[in-house]
Formats: structure tokens, sequence, C-alpha cells
């Protein structure tokens, strides 16, 4: 039998609803096997972080080596990336994997803690994003990373073509989740836009939907799926996800990652 195998480098969540634990359920769920490289081990629930602990960038040098020296990687994400050092191994390895990479550019979580410092991320924007063969950020992350506002659905879609034209991404996703109305997200693919739109889930259980959307996205992409449609279904599994989330924790519970399945039974339908 054969397997495609996905890799995550990111933090971790406790509480299983973001970062590592999160991607590695996803990766499990979308058939891709899943693998993974702590960058910090992130004290956290549904209501916050209450504590991080950076794990030394030799450590996920070492951690990277002894995955790639024996495993393969079909497709790789990072989310949680805190440090210019953590970034500069991690920069220093990926030329040697030649398979497609999903950067998430976590800066803060939900609860509004930095994940990030915010020193690094003129190094993340210059040094590492153009290794991204997407990059996927929310609408704060695409203002930080472009040092622009953006507004309007035209702002959105021009700010995914800039990703790409100024900052070196082979493609970027802006999503919508923080405006109101429809969830609507943008691609520029390097050649043109395509939207993904699904209706607003009222709901505040959204922890870790970024986490699970990249996470969905790579391992579509292990799988061989092409970047427009592997988006697609990918958005199909998160909104899934968000519309059956779970009112687990006291703060905003987590997504479901089994949900996908009752959806595709009625789209088949
Ligand atoms: N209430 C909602 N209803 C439907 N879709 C949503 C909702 N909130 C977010 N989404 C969708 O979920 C995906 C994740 O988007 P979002 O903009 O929330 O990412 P994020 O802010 O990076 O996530 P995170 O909360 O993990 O940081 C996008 O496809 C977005 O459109
Ligand atoms: C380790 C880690 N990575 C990413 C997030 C973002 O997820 P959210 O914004 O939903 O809290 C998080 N909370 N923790």
């Amino acid at each position: 039998m054969s397997i495609q195998c996905s890799l995550t480098i990111a933090g971790t969540d406790p509480s299983g609803g973001a970062g590592i634990q999160a991607d590695l359920k996803t990766f499990q769920e979308l058939k891709s096997y899943g693998m993974s490289v702590v960058t910090s081990v992130v004290a956290q629930n549904t209501t916050g972080v209450n504590a991080v602990h950076h794990l030394p960038a030799e450590m996920i040098q070492q951690q990277l080596e002894a995955v790639s020296a024996d495993m393969p990687i079909d497709a790789f994400k990072s989310g949680m990336i805190a440090d210019k050092d953590m970034m500069k191994v991690i920069a220093d390895w990926i030329p040697q994997i030649s398979a497609p990479y999903v950067m998430d550019p976590v800066m803060v979580a939900q609860s509004g803690d930095p994940l990030i410092e915010a020193e690094s991320r003129a190094w993340l924007r210059e040094h590492l994003v153009p290794f991204a063969s997407v990059i996927t950020p929310n609408l704060p992350e695409a203002e930080d990373l472009l040092g622009q506002q953006i507004e309007t659905t035209d702002d959105m879609k021009e700010a995914a073509e800039q990703i790409v034209t100024k900052l070196g991404a082979g493609a970027a996703l802006v999503k919508g989740g923080h405006r109101d109305g429809e969830a609507v997200d943008y691609l520029f693919d390097g050649s043109k836009i395509h939207s993904y739109s699904a209706e607003r889930i009222a709901t505040n259980n959204t922890h870790g939907t970024g986490c699970t959307y990249s996470a969905a996205i790579t391992a579509y992409l292990s799988r061989g799926i092409d970047l427009p449609r592997a988006v697609e279904k990918a958005k199909q599994f998160v909104t899934a996800a968000i519309k059956h989330s779970f009112d687990l924790g006291k703060g905003s519970g987590p997504t479901n990652h089994w949900a996908w399945k009752e959806e595709v039974k009625q789209w088949k339908k």
C-alpha cells in the first residue's frame, strides 16, 4: 500500500484544538501519514496562552534532520515559528526538500497572545516567505506582511497578488475569517485569482481554524492534488469542522475534525 506523508513544523496546544495537535488530527483524517517537528511548547487552552517554552534552534534542526533522513516528505507546513534562530534553521533545511511547502504565518493566538517575536517578522517575510509554495495569512497577518490596510474584497485580491509578486511566495491564500458576512478566501496562484466561499457560521468555536485549514491543504497536496483543488477541498473540510465544532472548554472551543465525513455524505446525495 502506498501512503503519502505530511510534516508539520509548529507549536503545541495541549487542549488539542490548534497547533501540532490540530495538524496531526487533520493529516490523519485526510489519509496522509502525519509527522511533526515541535518548535515551541505552549501551555494554552481555549481561553488563552499561559506560558511558552521555545525549543533551542539546535533541537529544531535535529528534529528536521531526524525526520527527513529517514522518512519521505510529500508536503510540509509550518505554523508557529517564534524567533529568527528557528526560522534560520528551517530556511537552511528547506532547500533539501522537494515537496510543496504551506506556510501559515501564525502571529497571534485568537486570544490575542503573541506567538512570534515582533522583531522576527521581517526575517520571516524576507527569508522564509520566498520558499513557500503557498502562504495562508488571515487579514491581520496579510496586513502585517504587506504593511498596508486590507478592507475591501478588491484589497484582499490585490494583497494575495502582491504577496506573490512583491514578497516572492509561490501562491497566496488571503483568508476572510475575520470579516463580516460570507467567509470568503482568495487564492492567487501566480496567474489567476480563485475564490472560495462558505456560509458564515455563528459560533465562537473557531480555535485552530487556520491551523486546520493549512494542514488540510498540506494533506491534499501530499496526495498530489493540485493547489486550487486542494484549497477547495480544504475549505470544505474546515467549514464542516467549524459547523460541527465542539462546545468544549470555557473559551473559544475547538473545531471538529471528524465532521467532514457527514458533510461529504450530504454533498454526494
Ligand atoms: N465563523 C466562520 N464561519 C465559516 N467560516 C469561517 C468562520 N471563521 C473562519 N472561517 C474560515 O475558516 C478558515 C480559517 O480562517 P481564519 O481567517 O479564521 O484563519 P486564522 O485567523 O488564521 O485562524 P486561527 O483562528 O487559527 O488563527 C477560512 O477559510 C475562513 O474563511
Ligand atoms: C501553537 C499554536 N499555533 C497556532 C495557534 C493559532 O490558533 P488560534 O488563532 O486559533 O488560537 C495557536 N493558538 N497555537
